[in-house]
């Protein structure tokens, strides 16, 4: 699996633990920034990411920001996108198995690292129940369309 990660300057320590978790599991990833601690616009990281995952470069996204809110709505903007906000570890099994999210967008000013990290190694591991779970995100991607 290969995954595209990016944040905004409200997101940098999360993201950087994300890609601590990412070493540890073996998985590959690129980092698409942000680079600096400045102020810099969430839909400039979100845009980008979520089209290299449409577009088959990468199979998920991973998007921080202060709440995740704002990149998850940039990021679902992008048609094929699933980008799911997760702040809990429930949530982040199920959107895997059945609305197969392609991104996950978490918000570093709502949960702590060590939550974010649970929850995006759940939504590593978490595989697509398919099913009547695939008719109901067909009928999105066939809207899309
Ligand atoms: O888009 C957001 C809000 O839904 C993100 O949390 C941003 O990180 C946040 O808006 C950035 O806010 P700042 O005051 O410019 O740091």
């Amino acid at each position: 699996m290969k995954v595209a990660i990016a944040s905004d300057h409200g997101g940098l320590h999360i993201r950087e633990e994300i890609k601590m978790l990412m070493d540890e599991l073996g998985i590959s990833y690129e980092d698409f920034g942000c680079e600096c601690s400045t102020s810099v616009d969430y839909p400039d990281y979100a845009l980008p990411v979520a089209e290299k995952v449409a577009n088959g470069e990468f199979d998920r996204g991973i998007l921080i920001c202060g709440t995740g809110i704002g990149m998850s709505i940039a990021a679902n903007k992008v048609k094929g996108i699933r980008c799911a906000l997760v702040h809990d570890m429930f949530t982040a099994k199920v959107t895997r198995e059945h609305n197969d999210s392609n991104i996950l967008a978490m918000g570093e000013r709502v949960i702590g690292a060590g939550l974010a990290r649970e929850i995006a190694r759940i939504w590593l591991g978490a595989d697509f129940e398919g099913g009547r779970h695939a008719d109901r995100v067909k009928k999105i991607t066939d809207y899309e369309a």
